[in-house]
């Protein structure tokens, strides 16, 4: 136990959170900042010893090692980030401590990277490049790089939490018809009026969409659910967007999808393995649109994601509930 005047520690993974949070977690707590950029597991096993909380900034595993190494004193950490699926959440859950993420404040700047990618990939923005630098101009056709069109189509949502609403809330401005998705429960019958969506099996909305848009977490039941079977499913001219995580699309198959122009072209803000390798398959596909995992990167989300994994921890370490517990 730390004396009276001894200060409980906090640890910061990353270097570069903004000032703003270390000032705000530095007021009561000692505050220790891991310095390696990339992070390192092995600093962070270091520096982790004996602190009482932890912002964990990174995807790197946090797991049993990790909360060995932290101690039994541990009383809160949360993540940066929405999606956990770096987390062994059953180990925490397990030994009752609490557990942070970060959801929410990204949903606009990730669905703003949704609709850039779904326009990108159905207007041809990478294949158009390729035909600049190839000199390749046919513009004496007259329908030369013809493209899906959003007006009047079915938008269909994996996964229809926030960061698919924000979607759907912009994509309305683009006159479509209707939203259909898939989830396990369905929302509130105000939030399907809102968005003229209906909530359907997987297959129909496969079927139907004619933009499919992957918004769900990685998890068990989700890991590769978009498979040469689900692509078999869409339509020849559907446009897939994936914002989610990588792991819930069979890659390979998806590379298969599009080089046979089962599907009509993807956009990509993630992908397995992250960092994808400069010679991965998909990247010789004309018809992939690919971001590496930026969707929430502008300063100010990422500044609100800081503050909302510092105030999890500093209501953990008082005893209260986090603003958004993971578990
Ligand atoms: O989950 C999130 O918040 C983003 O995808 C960053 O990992």
């Amino acid at each position: 136990m730390p004396g009276q005047s001894e200060k409980l520690k906090i640890l910061v993974t990353h270097p570069e959170i903004t000032k703003v949070v270390i000032n705000l977690l530095s007021r009561d707590y000692e505050v220790i900042i891991c310095q390696s950029l990339p992070p390192t597991r092995s600093e962070i096993l270091e520096k982790c010893k004996g602190v009482h909380a932890v912002l964990w900034a990174s995807n790197l595993k946090l797991d049993k090692e990790i909360i060995d190494a932290i101690g039994p004193q541990l009383k809160a950490i949360s993540t940066k980030s929405a999606g956990i699926d770096f987390v062994d959440v059953e180990e925490f859950r397990r030994r009752k401590i609490p557990l942070g993420h970060v959801p929410h404040v990204q949903n606009d700047a990730v669905a703003n990277m949704a609709v850039g990618l779904l326009l990108a990939a159905a207007r041809r923005f990478h294949e158009g490049r390729l035909k600049i630098e190839s000199n390749n101009w046919e513009t004496y056709t007259l329908n030369w790089l013809l493209g899906q069109d959003l007006r009047d189509s079915v938008v269909g949502f994996y996964g229809f939490g926030g960061i698919a609403q924000a979607i759907a809330t912009r994509l309305s401005g683009f006159d479509i018809d209707s939203v259909l998705y898939t989830t396990r429960s369905r929302v509130s019958e105000e939030i399907e009026k809102k968005y003229n969506a209906k909530k359907v099996d997987f297959d129909t909305m496969l079927a139907q969409s004619d933009f499919v848009i992957i918004a769900s977490p990685l998890t068990k039941e989700t890991a590769g659910v978009f498979n040469a079977t689900a692509f078999a499913k869409m339509k020849k001219t559907a446009v897939l967007v994936n914002i989610a995580r990588g792991g819930v699309v069979n890659q390979q198959d998806l590379y298969e999808a599009l080089k046979a122009k089962q599907i009509f072209a993807a956009g990509l803000d993630v992908m397995t393995p992250e960092p994808l390798p400069s010679n991965d398959p998909l990247l010789s596909l004309p018809n992939v649109v690919v971001m590496p995992h930026t969707g929430s990167a502008i300063k100010r989300t990422r500044d609100d994601m800081s503050i909302l994994a510092a105030q999890n921890i500093l209501h953990g370490l008082a005893g209260e509930p986090m603003p958004a517990p993971a578990y």
